[in-house]
């Protein structure tokens, strides 16, 4: 049986004004993300992955097409369904960490299900399991200064996978990885995303990454294409 449609973006268009002129970053993108799979979205520089990843997360509104996130169309909903379902349903990683200085890997990863209402027990428990799965238990007291460039980044991914999301959204998540350590925090995540069934679309420039996952896309002419 076909898996679960988890993303599905049709007909999106988004442009930036830029003085007089507009520059039209996205022409029409059709795209769909299915659960359990881990797509990698490679294209040069400034064609618009990110641009991309902020409207498909619902960080960005599109100026047409329409994004549905778990079959649930997201336009013209209110700003609080939208943070809603992007705090629910969307992870977020990112080049750089950005984990809280102050607290410790694991009260990182419980920060957002403590948001979303979950008691501080189970909110541990989940950190922790996700700690473990992402094999690195035994740094849940340390704080993100005191950890490797590779264990931050699995830090933040497992805090973007913390509320069990459907999709997870990754913006050069090992841009700032020597090639040995972003392949070993590819290997975490890949096995997150088979374990749970999450969807995964990850910009990334490393190809080796890239032809690992289990399609390729690209931005060409402001629209995704198959790589
Ligand atoms: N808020 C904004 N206002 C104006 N222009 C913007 C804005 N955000 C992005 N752009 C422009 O849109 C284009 C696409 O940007 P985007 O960041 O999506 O590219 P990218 O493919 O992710 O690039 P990179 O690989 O360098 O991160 C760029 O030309 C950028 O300058």
């Amino acid at each position: 049986m076909a898996s679960r449609i988890a993303l599905q973006l049709s007909g999106v268009e988004r442009s930036y004004g830029q003085g007089e002129t507009t520059l039209q970053i996205l022409k029409g993108v059709d795209f769909t993300l299915r659960s359990g799979e881990i797509v990698a979205l490679v294209a040069p520089s400034g064609t618009g992955k990110s641009t991309l990843l902020h409207v498909a997360g619902l960080l960005e509104h599109p100026d047409a097409g329409e994004i549905r996130i778990a079959g649930e169309p997201c336009n013209g909903l209110s700003d609080e369904r939208r943070t809603a379902i992007r705090r629910a349903e969307i992870g977020f990683v990112y080049q750089f960490h950005h984990l809280l200085p102050e607290f410790s890997a694991i009260e990182n990863i419980m920060m957002p299900q403590l948001i979303s209402g979950l008691s501080k027990a189970e909110a541990r428990e989940r950190s922790k399991a996700l700690l473990d799965y992402m094999r690195i238990g035994h740094r849940a007291e340390h704080r993100p200064a005191e950890l490797s460039g590779g264990e931050q980044q699995r830090v933040a991914i497992a805090r973007a996978v913390a509320n069990a999301p459907m999709v997870l959204l990754a913006d050069e998540p090992t841009g700032n990885l020597d090639p040995e350590t972003a392949h070993y925090v590819f290997e975490a995540l890949e096995a997150l995303v088979r374990q749970s069934g999450l969807a995964a679309l990850i910009a990334t420039h490393n190809m080796e990454l890239a032809g690992r996952m289990d399609r390729r896309v690209t931005i060409s002419g402001g629209k995704v294409v198959d790589l």
